[in-house]
């Protein structure tokens, strides 16, 4: 991502003159673009265990209930060891997709630069947490990480190619 995108290095980015709106030189694009990829990834079934802050209290069957008798029906999720230890004992930076939207919808991100880094910590998380390669979350993270990662890089070189024609036009006296 550290490219600038097209027609920013060289020369003046002529088609940016007067007309920020319309063209990719409307620096806050950006918060659009970024709201519709949340979307995008709200769709997504992959993204269900990514929807709200991860805890065993999510997974019921993880918890020791008084009284269970240990024969109790093992949830499906159960086999899979990965959540054995404590996820806020593996995890330093819990993030969800909840907090990212509400960031997001509240304006606290400045650049998509921020709204990615936060994205990308739910990635490294579950990365993080996974002992199993092969366990189901880990495989619908790989693929939200895939669809996600395709779609902010441009949106970063358009913010960032704007950001650039701004710089080298002359300031604009209101
Ligand atoms: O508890 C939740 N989400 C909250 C919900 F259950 F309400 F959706 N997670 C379980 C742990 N998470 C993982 O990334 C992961 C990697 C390998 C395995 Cl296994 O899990 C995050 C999602």
């Amino acid at each position: 991502l550290d490219s600038d995108g097209p027609g920013t290095s060289s020369g003046r980015r002529v088609k940016c003159r007067g007309r920020r709106q319309s063209l990719k030189c409307n620096p806050d694009a950006w918060k659009k673009q970024c709201k519709e990829l949340l979307s995008l990834i709200y769709e997504r079934e992959d993204s269900e265990p990514f929807r709200q802050p991860a805890d065993l209290l999510s997974y019921p069957g993880y918890q020791e209930q008084e009284g269970e008798s240990s024969e109790s029906v093992v949830p499906e999720r159960q086999q899979d060891s990965s959540l054995s230890e404590d996820y806020q004992d593996v995890i330093d930076t819990p993030v969800d997709f909840s907090t990212v939207k509400e960031t997001l919808e509240a304006g606290n991100y400045g650049s998509p630069l921020e709204f990615y880094k936060d994205v990308r910590q739910i990635f490294n998380n579950s990365k993080a947490y996974t002992s199993n390669k092969k366990s189901r979350i880990y495989s619908m993270m790989l693929r939200l990480s895939a669809l996600f990662e395709s779609r902010i890089k441009n949106i970063i070189s358009e913010y960032k190619s704007a950001i650039q024609s701004q710089k080298r036009r002359r300031p604009r006296y209101r």
